[in-house]
């Protein structure tokens, strides 16, 4: 009560400020609800804290200045921190992990150092008071239900559950600022009947405005607002419906002049309702009671109470707007029973009673009067009897300002009624604002322990994921390189192979034999000259199939190269891939190589190469003896002149020896083709008209006329001395000699160019290692590009997540700092 002792203009000052510095805060609060909720909305789901006090922790340990708590949040209740709440006197809430109190660092959470007071363990003091969620959470394990409501609860549904809330508030705020703004104040002025209630008003306006009499004549409660309130215009409305009163509305009221207020007062209409007087106080600013700049007091001038109107006017006082009753006695009378009971009333209602004792003067025995009255008051109210200097006031309204004690009462009135209105307005103003920043700081006091335990999350995933990242960003080079040269050299080796499987297996087939050695390949028997044909064309089908034979193994060869080549690729992927890296399951069948494929229907798929093979053995899909064309047997399977003729007149080189000879050769082979044709099986008529025709040619030729007839005899018995005794042994050579060279041979017979068989073999076993190797390499630089990939997506992960909860943390502490500069320029501060 000792504000309303200060000084009016000192009172008015601390009013004006404090109001302002309200207003200020009320601004600042709703500018960081707004920040907070855009934060929650763009950067940041905010957790929703909850805190149970360590009831097992009996005494705090001196280290510790605040309360250890157990932290849990609503989305994740089961799990809980250990953390140290603090609050200091300005209410102002500190969280810190309980690591960091124990450290007793300093950090970017501070409590205002040794004002801090260690609270009880108090499960109380730890909770929302104003950012309250209402999720019907029980404690950790206290009930299953709870626990299973919650679980459905996401962290996202109750950061919108919090963004709601915070929403609320920032409309709480509003309606708080117009409440702060709001300068709007009655005071009731009530009493006994004919106590000098009028009079006192009077004084106050120092107007003779309310109708004064020694008979009771105010019959219906007057307000007094300032004229500015009705335009500037002196006047009185008539009110008969109160409630739905509005001044901009007329058919709510009637308009009366202001020097009729008798005549209105005496008509019976008016004492059912109320009559707004609307009048121009003209003084200055300062000395205004009505609009003095900071206050605009409304006056309310009672009827007397009297038994009927003692229950009305107790209601009427009851009124929120009401901000001080004044109640008038008459020194003379003392206090009435009607107004005992009235006092006792108000006074258990509202504690902002103003005793006037009027008509003072009239009193001869002042001191005696005095004692009495004070002493039926501290009966009825002794908190008014305490601060009775303030508050009882001992007066002559009659004089008004002529009489100190009058000047005194106005002042004190005027006091007690900021006074009032600070406790009634702007108190429950910074209340509401302290405890709302007190759930802010516990809030973002709990949010950055969340984002300092992500903080520390992240740091220990890139501490295990960027050396591996790094590890693998350099390996992946040297991996590819490795895998380049696995397959290279794969494929080279299986080229190499098969070019020197298949070259000795052609010079074993010039010699007769077959091309592969330790074979299932068996030379036909030497069936005798009648079946001459059938052994030349048997041999032949032999050294085919040999050869096909000699394909096989170098594909074989080639099938061991790729199962190393696939090794040495699986060992590059343990040596290279991570440890975590699933590896690849596939099992490398060396026998899938060189398959033919299967149609739909189960057949096999001849796969037709595109190269030209010389021979005519398009397609290497087909072997050598499969081909009808190959195993067609010719003349110069028996004898072969063209190949003897080079050796014994030629350069001796055999690759250059074509199918066509000299005419004098060609000679003997016409003898001894028709014999051999004759001899064999397969004579075809027209075969014999070709050689008959032949002969013909040779015979008619002029030149051999001379030397044709002994050269022809000689050679014709030598030829057949040769053929019975050196058949067997040289058809095989025959034969061989010319499957080798019509596969070593390019030739241009199809019009394209013709790869030699074993290059075309080479190339095409090359080819399939290759591509079994690359498929094997893929595998492993897949994997090991997805490993890379879902490395580099942690390490970002891990890195996104460290920087935004830095961010985080830095923002709340700016948060904390925000609501530090809040109280104290809303000086919530100073007002404990
Ligand atoms: N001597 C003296 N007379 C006063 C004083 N105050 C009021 N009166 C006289 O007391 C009588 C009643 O005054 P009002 O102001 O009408 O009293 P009231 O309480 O408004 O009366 P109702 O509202 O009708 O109950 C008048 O004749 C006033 O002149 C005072 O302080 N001293």
């Amino acid at each position: 009560m000792e504000e309303a002792s200060r000084p009016l203009r000192s009172v008015q000052e601390t009013y004006v400020e404090q109001k302002h510095h309200l207003l200020g805060g009320l601004s600042a609060t709703k500018s960081l609800l707004s920040d907070i909720r855009l934060f929650n909305k763009d950067s940041w789901t905010t957790r929703y804290p909850r805190l149970r006090v360590k009831s097992d922790v009996v005494e705090p340990s001196p280290k510790r200045r605040g309360v250890p708590h157990y932290l849990s949040f609503a989305d994740d209740p089961s799990s809980e921190t250990d953390v140290i709440l603090e609050r200091s006197f300005t209410r102002s809430l500190s969280l810190a992990s309980n690591s960091d109190a124990q450290e007793d660092a300093v950090d970017e959470f501070p409590s205002d150092s040794g004002a801090s007071t260690c609270l009880r363990p108090d499960s109380e003091s730890s909770e929302f008071q104003v950012v309250r969620l209402d999720l019907n959470l029980g404690a950790p394990g206290s009930s299953a239900r709870a626990g299973a409501l919650v679980s459905q609860l996401e962290k996202v549904s109750i950061a919108n559950l919090v963004d709601e809330c915070l929403g609320v508030s920032m409309q709480h705020i509003d309606k708080l600022r117009a409440r702060v703004e709001d300068t709007s104040s009655k005071v009731l002025v009530t009493g006994d009947l004919n106590a000098g209630k009028s009079t006192f008003v009077n004084a106050l306006l120092r107007r003779a405005i309310m109708p004064v009499d020694q008979q009771p004549c105010t019959t219906t409660f007057c307000e007094v607002h300032d004229f500015s309130e009705n335009g500037n215009v002196e006047e009185v409305h008539v009110v008969k419906d109160v409630a739905n009163y509005n001044i901009d509305d007329e058919s709510t009221y009637k308009r009366a002049s202001i020097n009729n207020l008798d005549s209105v007062m005496d008509d019976g209409e008016s004492s059912r309702g109320m009559l707004k007087l609307y009048l121009n106080d003209s003084r200055p600013l300062s000395e205004s009671l009505l609009n003095n700049g900071v206050v605009d007091i409304t006056l309310i001038d009672a009827p007397g109470l009297n038994r009927d109107r003692l229950k009305t006017t107790a209601l009427f006082a009851r009124q929120e707007e009401i901000d001080v009753i004044v109640f008038v006695v008459s020194a003379e009378n003392h206090l009435t029973e009607s107004a005992q009971s009235f006092l006792r009333i108000a006074s258990n209602e509202k504690a902002y009673l103003f005793i006037v004792v009027n008509k003072f003067d009239q009193i001869k025995n002042k001191e005696k009067c005095r004692r009495m009255v004070l002493e039926q008051i501290r009966e009825l109210s002794p908190r008014t009897y305490e601060d009775a200097n303030d508050l009882v006031h001992f007066v002559d309204s009659l004089a008004g300002n002529d009489d100190r004690s009058f000047e005194d009462l106005e002042g004190s009135l005027r006091s007690f009624v900021l006074f009032k209105r600070a406790k009634s307005k702007l108190n429950p103003v910074s209340t509401y604002l302290s405890n709302l920043l007190s759930d802010i700081e516990l809030l973002v006091g709990a949010n950055a322990i969340v984002a300092q335990e992500e903080i520390v999350r992240a740091k220990s995933d890139l501490d295990v994921a960027l050396p591996v990242l790094d590890r693998m960003k350099t390996s992946r080079g040297v991996l590819e390189d490795a895998l380049e040269v696995v397959e290279e050299q794969g494929a080279h080796e299986a080229s190499n192979k098969t070019l020197s499987v298949l070259a000795e297996a052609l010079d074993r087939i010039g010699q007769g034999l077959p091309g592969v050695e330790f074979s299932s390949v068996r030379m036909p028997s030497y069936p005798g000259l009648l079946y001459l044909w059938d052994y030349v064309r048997d041999v032949r089908s032999a050294l085919l199939t040999s050869l096909d034979l000699a394909v096989k193994r170098a594909e074989e060869e080639a099938r061991i190269i790729t199962t190393v080549g696939v090794q040495q690729v699986l060992a590059l992927g343990e040596e290279h891939l991570p440890a975590d890296v699933e590896r690849s399951r596939r099992v490398f069948m060396p026998e899938a190589m060189f398959s033919t494929r299967r149609t739909r229907d189960g057949k096999r798929k001849i796969r037709r190469d595109s190269l030209v093979v010389a021979g005519g053995t398009l397609g290497l899909g087909i072997g050598l003896a499969a081909r009808p064309e190959m195993n067609q047997p010719t003349f110069f399977d028996l004898f072969d002149i063209p190949h003897h003729f080079w050796v014994y007149f030629g350069d001796n080189k055999e690759n250059s020896e074509g199918e066509k000879g000299p005419s004098a050769l060609s000679i003997m082979s016409v003898g001894i083709g028709v014999v051999t044709m004759i001899g064999g099986q397969v004579v075809s008529a027209r075969a014999f008209v070709e050689g008959a025709v032949r002969i013909a040619d040779v015979l008619s030729h002029e030149a051999t006329h001379k030397w044709a007839a002994p050269v022809f005899g000689a050679f014709i018995m030598g030829a057949t001395a040769y053929f019975v005794l050196e058949l067997p042994s040289s058809v095989p050579r025959t034969v061989g000699r010319r499957i080798r060279n019509t596969l070593s041979t390019p030739g241009t017979s199809t019009g394209l160019r013709e790869e030699l068989f074993a290059n075309a073999h080479a190339a095409r076993v090359a080819r399939e290692t290759r591509k079994v190797l690359r498929l094997a390499s893929w595998d492993l630089k897949e994997r090991f590009r997805v490993a890379m990939d879902e490395r580099s997506r942690e390490v970002r992960g891990a890195e996104e997540t460290e920087h935004r909860a830095i961010r985080a943390k830095e923002w709340f502490a700016g948060v904390r700092r925000r609501t530090a500069d809040i109280r104290e320029q809303a000086g919530l501060v100073l007002m404990s």
